[in-house]
């Protein structure tokens, strides 16, 4: 159990308190000792210790000060243990492939997810403890968002398991969830086609698909013409967009899902 930290400190700060759970987050991404790992976050290091025993490279960023110093005293002399102070909205995310395992801060999900599941993002898998509404929102089958969509098509985003409060320290309002996220397959080179995909379909969810799209396409992607546009998984939009894709010329991706 960590020491508690200084009040005002621990406003919105949840410690992970359970090891076991530390090692599941671990274990679920399958980290090897030629990996390079991403944790936002550290905190005092409950995620830390064990990301530093799989040997890989482990980048443990952290906004606190307090916190940083603790890290660094704990991991000073751990050679593949990097403490970067720096919150993580203004840091580059790593170009080459890398893992994220996280117990992230609550109020940052939507902006760390937006930051690592779009543009040149070279995540390979994560490992993420999460608010459990927020993880049954983006792991819905049909998210309720184009941006939630767009994530769906390109990582398979997977509930795997309830984090009961008590795990935690001070126990949050809330429980959490255990969400696995691994990159699919998808090409770049199609990237722009089911951009083009998801938007039509999210812009008129009640539309039968065959108002929007070719219908010997759409039963090819496993689409059934008449289907709602809205009732459509992600994922069968990515089958429509890889065969669409080849020999035509598609608007470029907007800003926001480029950078
Ligand atoms: C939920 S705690 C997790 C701490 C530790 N990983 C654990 O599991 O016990 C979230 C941590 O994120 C840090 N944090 C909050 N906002 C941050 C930001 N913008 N950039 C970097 N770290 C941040 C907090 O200081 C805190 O240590």
């Amino acid at each position: 159990m960590p020491s508690a930290p200084r009040a005002g400190r621990s406003a919105g700060v949840h410690f992970l308190a359970t090891p076991a759970i530390a090692t599941q987050l671990v274990q679920s991404c399958a980290i090897g000792g030629d990996d390079l790992v991403l944790e936002i976050g550290a905190g005092q290091g409950a995620l830390t210790r064990h990301l530093a025993a799989t040997g890989a490279r482990v980048l443990a960023v952290e906004r606190d000060e307090h916190f940083v110093r603790r890290l660094t005293t704990r991991f000073g002399d751990r050679p593949n243990v990097r403490v970067v102070h720096a919150d993580v909205r203004d840091i580059p995310l790593p170009r080459r492939r890398f893992h994220l395992v996280a117990n992230i801060p609550y109020a940052l999900s939507t902006t760390i997810l937006r930051r690592v599941l779009t543009g040149h993002t070279a995540l390979h898998r994560a490992a993420l403890l999460v608010e459990w509404g927020f993880a049954k929102r983006i792991c819905a089958t049909v998210p309720g968002r184009l941006e939630q969509a767009w994530w769906a098509a390109r990582f398979d985003l997977e509930l795997v398991s309830r984090i009961g409060a008590r795990h935690f320290s001070p126990p949050p309002r809330v429980d959490s969830a255990l969400l696995a996220i691994r990159r699919y397959d998808f090409p770049r080179s199609a990237e722009r086609a089911l951009w083009t995909v998801l938007s039509t379909a999210y812009r008129h969810p009640t539309a039968p698909a065959h108002l929007l799209f070719d219908r010997r396409a759409l039963r090819r992607a496993g689409i059934r013409p008449a289907e709602p546009a809205g009732t459509v998984p992600p994922q069968r939009w990515t089958h429509l967009a890889r065969d669409l894709s080849p020999g035509r010329t598609w608007p470029a991706l907007p800003k926001q899902i480029r950078d």
